[in-house]
């Protein structure tokens, strides 16, 4: 089965039909206000309400409050939520909605029993780990770290580009893959042929 893949920090409505264009299978958008792709929740779901069927808007929290998230999610059914920041499972459980669990990784880190903290996510994502840096580091981590035998489906992220994604598929065989600033003509705004490119290199790897 080919590797799905999520384009995240999309922050207008050109760069997420263009991102479906090209095969995107889930598109991401930042509700955390210090990140410079941070959307509002109006702008979002605007931009959710006219994205073709078949593709899964993703919305991002880092430790959000609830009030947050229930306006984001509230307008849509469609929306799933990743959780990027310290969220319990209970926590994360309590929306009743699909949900991916971020797991930030670093050295020395046990993958295998961080997954088993969250059985009631629908997949898990690894994304490098940056000491006071939440997401979008545009840094990889060490692939070999990632157990083969994980109970859950993994999403890798983390410093992927057009140039390094096939490799990465083809040595860690993830679910799915995730990118943002790799993808980028400048923080915030997406780079259509580098996401096109990105998306076969996914496909092909
Ligand atoms: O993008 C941000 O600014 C951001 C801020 C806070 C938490 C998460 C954030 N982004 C997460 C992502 O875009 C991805 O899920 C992932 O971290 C990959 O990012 P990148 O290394 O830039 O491809």
């Amino acid at each position: 089965m080919s590797c799905r893949v999520k384009i995240c920090g999309i922050t207008n409505l050109a760069d997420a039909l263009a991102a479906c264009e090209a095969g995107a299978d889930a598109l991401g958008f930042v509700f955390y206000e210090k990140s410079p792709r941070y959307v509002s929740p109006n702008v979002a779901n605007d931009i959710v309400a006219q994205l073709p069927p078949f593709v899964v808007p993703v919305a991002l929290f880092v430790d959000a409050e609830k009030s947050l998230i229930e306006s984001v999610i509230g307008p849509s059914d469609r929306w799933m939520i990743q959780f990027h920041g310290d969220e319990s499972e209970a926590e994360c459980r309590s929306y009743q909605r699909q949900y991916l669990k971020v797991l930030r990784v670093k050295e020395g880190d046990d993958i295998a029993n961080s997954v088993s903290q969250y059985p009631s996510a629908s997949a898990i994502l690894l994304d490098a780990y940056k000491k006071g840096v939440p997401g979008g580091t545009g840094e990889t981590f060490n692939w070999s770290l990632i157990p083969t035998n994980l109970p859950k489906p993994i999403v890798l992220a983390g410093g992927l580009t057009p140039d390094n994604v096939a490799q990465a598929v083809a040595q860690v065989a993830p679910y799915a893959v995730d990118v943002s600033g790799g993808v980028e003509q400048s923080k915030g705004l997406k780079n259509n042929s580098k996401v096109t490119e990105f998306i076969a290199g996914a496909k092909r790897g």
